[in-house]
């Protein structure tokens, strides 16, 4: 039986509430981990949920936004889609479109999976690049500051597609992985690499995760027909981030404070 981890949930009365807590979250890590390390290593996702949020960090409009050392942020992809970056489905390109090239993070500090690459090649270099920039030795595996997780509606996360190799993956950094009902190639990190990370954060929201969030964290354990379940952080520690719809059907959440999102918990 697996180490039981608390999982925390914040519910938002939309998904434009729950984006705005996802950057003021993202904007005070990265300053956290400036601040005591001098430097910040973050892992963000693709998909259409960080959208948003990469929005709300371009826009210096935002107290918290603007004060965002971003030249001490050294950003990661979770996973890429195998397409080169001018592809409306390259999760770079999106993040290099809505937040990249708006905002001060040197190229050198950005690290992107070469979705244009082999698949077995891109997954290698990713894991090459990761290691040098974390300056890992041997087995080493790294620990980012901060993951950023979306959930799909098949209970996927990462690029760790329900049925799928890369499901069972434990001993690399990133792999490649072959998904049949796409019939495509991704590149992502392994369950491991993701559960090391310092803060795991979901962000998830609208009515086609409703049903699936719900199995995931209640339902019974099944991580090859739901890989999202993979996700159990070392620290004993899960965050996720949600709109009211999404959370519709977990135990309901409490107000704790005026004005603050409900809040639940439970153990999985
Ligand atoms: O394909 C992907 O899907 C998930 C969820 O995406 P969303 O559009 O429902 O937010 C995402 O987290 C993953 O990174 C992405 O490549």
């Amino acid at each position: 039986m697996p180490r039981p981890v608390q999982v925390t949930y914040e519910v938002f009365p939309d998904a434009p509430a729950m984006a705005l807590a996802a950057a003021t979250r993202f904007a005070h890590k990265i300053e956290q981990a400036v601040a005591s390390r001098g430097i910040a290593r973050l892992a963000i996702s693709g998909g259409s949920t960080p959208q948003a949020m990469f929005k709300i960090l371009a826009d210096p409009s935002h107290p918290f936004a603007a004060t965002i050392p971003w030249d001490k942020l050294q950003l990661f992809w979770v996973d890429e889609r195998c397409v080169p970056p001018s592809h409306p489905d390259s999760n770079y390109g999106v993040c290099r479109d809505l937040l990249l090239s708006k905002v001060g993070i040197p190229a050198a500090n950005v690290f992107r999976m070469e979705g244009e690459l082999d698949p077995e090649e891109a997954a290698s270099r990713y894991e090459a690049t990761i290691r040098n920039a974390l300056k890992l030795e041997g087995a080493e595996s790294p620990h980012f500051d901060m993951i950023e997780l979306g959930m799909g509606p098949d209970g996927h996360t990462a690029s760790l597609f329900p049925h799928t190799d890369a499901i069972n993956e434990l001993g690399r950094i990133c792999v490649a992985n072959y998904v049949p009902e796409k019939d495509t190639w991704r590149i992502t990190l392994t369950s491991p690499v993701i559960n090391q990370g310092a803060e795991v954060v979901f962000e998830i929201a609208g009515e086609e995760k409703t049903d699936v969030l719900a199995k995931v964290l209640t339902g019974p354990r099944d991580v090859d027909r739901l890989p999202s379940q993979l996700i159990r952080p070392s620290n004993g520690k899960l965050l996720l981030l949600l709109d009211e719809v999404a959370a519709a059907k977990l135990p309901a959440a409490s107000v704790l404070n005026d004005g603050q999102p409900r809040v639940g918990t439970l153990e999985i």
